[in-house]
């Protein structure tokens, strides 16, 4: 068993997810160039958007990135303007270092992410986005060799982080639903925590064959209570977006808002407001970005991750609890960290 007394590894992550901020950091210095529209003003962001020609998506990535960079920053008025560091970008100045981060401006990660930001993804993805399943179109979660290795991919950080979200969400006598719950760690430790209580594991089919088969693992290892997940566990897969949830006290979204844009996340907030059975809990495991958006860097680094690899990106609490509110949930304001630059918020259904 884990627990938060070990050591964190956010580290590990953090030094992963740099190469997507030094990607960002390059774009605007050298491509679109953020730094020359603000040399002698101030902007709003929709104003720097229209002149960068970003879409909303993009420039929620990017903005907040730099500024978490402390090379933008917000003035009284809310609008963006250069920092005292970021004035060393600005080509005018002298000395300025713009030059030097020019250096890398042909970098092939550099120029894709250029590419994406002005397009709002990637040009092309033939086999569909990672980790995303919406519509007819291919998905990497269908195919069964694509969906072992992400799923896969996802295991450590699950098999880490669950025994800490089980340990901090509701104990409860009744019923989980975990969607998009992917390789089921964080719905069978939370059974183990609660040992009469049942789950639903809701995910692509092809997801939920990797996770029976983590689960025999886990019912063999001969931890106490594991023999009983097996009989407490339904696999029901299905499409989040449309197809009917089922009803539940508690609803687990682990990683799941931050591969989708904003519209769809208003959507899937309503959808899970429909499965809670009044009194229930809508639970958001996730890293989040200050509610000012101006970082905190980790996690603007996991923005420009998840932008160049899902449909999504990283969002604030209050980005979260106004899709709760507009669902008819309450959010609560706990704010609970776990581990790897995440937490946990959560959000009840009012009875009756
Ligand atoms: C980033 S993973 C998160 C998995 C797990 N919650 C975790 O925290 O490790 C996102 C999951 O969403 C699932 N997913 C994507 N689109 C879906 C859809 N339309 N319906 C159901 N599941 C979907 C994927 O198959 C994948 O397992």
């Amino acid at each position: 068993m884990l627990n938060d007394s070990q050591p964190d590894l956010a580290p590990i992550t953090r030094h992963l997810r740099a190469m997507f901020g030094s990607r960002l950091l390059i774009a605007a210095v050298s491509h679109l160039p953020v730094f020359d529209y603000l040399s002698d003003t101030s902007l709003s962001v929709n104003e720097l958007r229209e002149r960068l020609n970003l879409q909303e998506r993009p420039a929620m990535v990017l903005f907040p990135a730099l500024c978490a960079m402390d090379l933008l920053r917000y003035d009284a008025s809310d609008r963006l303007t250069i920092t005292e560091l970021g004035r060393y970008l600005v080509r005018q100045q002298t000395p300025n270092v713009a030059g030097y981060v020019g250096l890398e401006k042909d970098d092939l990660g550099a120029l894709e992410m250029v590419i994406r930001l002005q397009n709002d993804g990637p040009l092309d993805a033939p086999q569909g986005i990672t980790f995303v399943k919406e519509g007819e179109g291919p998905s990497p979660m269908d195919d069964p060799a694509l969906a072992r290795e992400l799923t896969l991919g996802l295991s450590g950080r699950a098999r880490r982080l669950s025994p800490i979200v089980a340990s901090k969400i509701t104990k409860r006598d009744g019923h989980l639903l975990d969607v998009a719950g992917g390789t089921g760690f964080y719905t069978y430790e939370w059974l183990l925590q609660n040992p009469i209580s049942t789950a639903t594991l809701f995910d692509r089919p092809a997801v939920l064959s990797v996770a029976s088969e983590l689960l025999d693992e886990l019912s063999q290892s001969g931890r106490p209570g594991a023999e009983t997940l097996r009989e407490r566990v339904t696999f029901l897969p299905g499409d989040m977006l449309t197809d009917e949830l089922p009803q539940t006290d508690i609803l687990l979204a682990a990683s799941l808002f931050h591969d989708w844009p904003t519209p769809t996340c208003q959507l899937l907030a309503n959808r899970f407001a429909a499965a809670l059975r009044p009194g229930g809990e809508l639970w958001v495991h996730d890293a989040f970005l200050n509610d000012t958006l101006d970082g905190p860097l980790p996690v603007t680094d996991y923005s420009a991750q998840l932008f160049w690899g899902t449909k999504g990106r990283c969002y604030s609490r209050a980005e979260y609890r106004s899709w709760f509110v507009q669902a008819g949930l309450e959010p609560t304001s706990d704010n609970i960290p776990t581990q790897m630059d995440y937490g946990l918020i959560w959000a009840r259904k009012p009875n009756g």
